[in-house]
């Protein structure tokens, strides 16, 4: 079902500027994209809904050279888009929708924006949110980070929501994960002073890196460093078990208890704003443990 990844994007390799004076910009350099392109093709039904909701729930985003890119100059005024001024929370890689759906009707005050590639997942997200009549929830099919650049002002997102990235656990597939230095700037800069960006994963080996390089940016603090560390750290637990081998039906290959043991923690607890979506069930059933992380960005 999958095709070769699309390399013909633009690099979004370097740091974003950030800061209450930058502007938005757009950045057209070279980088792997974080996502496998897979097929568009929609079910009847669900291109009846995508016609129905383009340019009302589904935002009408005008491409690039890549039908995953944002046109350069294209902005948004979420003001007149959701008809009010509200706090904005961002889920990038909504799959199928059903954690910012749920947000979105707990939470009426709120609005919400949902970014994903993947269009089949959109339509769902869409039908969803069609069939629950809610009007506090958008949908932008693109690259997340082409659409944090260009669709929000500085200091402009209240929150920003990662559940689950794509893992691309294999070494020679790392340098395709989302989160990255230069992401972590881009999310710095759609953020205020005080903004949260919550973020979950079932990979231990890209959660260690979340927390490693989130953990080091200045503009970011963990305000759950240190917590559930040791014995009380979701990591020792894996490593103790090699629990990510045994969830791929691989032979373990477990830690001595001094090797496993995980002292930094900075583990948030699950974050109770986060619905259980059907991939953490899945992730679940196969004994895979998952890892919260919360980040407040620095004045
Ligand atoms: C593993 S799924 C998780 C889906 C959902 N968050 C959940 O918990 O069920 C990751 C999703 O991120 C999307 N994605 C990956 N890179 C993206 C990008 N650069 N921009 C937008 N969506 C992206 C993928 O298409 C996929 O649907």
């Amino acid at each position: 079902m999958t095709s070769q990844p699309d390399t013909s994007q633009p690099d979004i390799s370097q740091p974003a500027p950030t800061g209450a004076e930058t502007p938005r910009r757009a950045l057209p350099m070279r980088r792997p994209l974080s996502f496998v392109r897979r097929s568009n093709r929609l079910k009847p039904s669900y291109q009846r809904t995508w016609d129905a909701a383009l340019g009302k729930e589904l935002l009408e985003i005008p491409h690039g050279e890549r039908d995953t890119s944002v046109a350069e100059g294209f902005r948004i005024d979420w003001a007149a888009e959701f008809g009010r001024s509200a706090p904005i929370v961002v889920e990038i890689g909504s799959g199928s929708g059903e954690a910012v759906a749920h947000a979105a009707a707990a939470n009426p005050d709120t609005d919400f924006l949902a970014i994903e590639v993947y269009k089949p997942g959109a339509a769902q997200l869409v039908s969803r949110i069609r069939r629950e009549q809610l009007s506090n929830v958008r949908v932008a099919v693109a690259n997340a980070p082409e659409v944090l650049d260009q669709l929000f002002a500085p200091g402009e997102v209240a929150e920003v929501w990662i559940f689950f990235p794509d893992p691309w656990h294999k070494k020679k597939h790392n340098k395709r994960r989302l989160i990255d230095e230069s992401f972590i700037d881009r999310v710095a800069r759609v953020l205020p002073a005080g903004g949260v960006w919550r973020l979950a994963t079932d990979w231990s080996g890209y959660a260690v890196q979340m927390r490693t390089l989130i953990g080091a940016s200045a503009r970011f603090k963990n305000p759950h460093a240190g917590e559930r560390a040791g014995d009380a750290s979701p990591l020792t637990e894996v490593r103790l078990h090699d629990l990510d081998a045994i969830s791929m039906g691989k032979e373990p290959a477990p830690l001595e208890l001094e090797q496993a043991r995980d002292d930094d923690g900075g583990w948030a607890p699950r974050f109770p704003g986060r619905t259980q979506t059907d991939f953490e069930t899945k992730a679940l059933a196969v004994g895979r443990k998952i890892f919260d992380l919360t980040f407040i960005r620095e004045p």
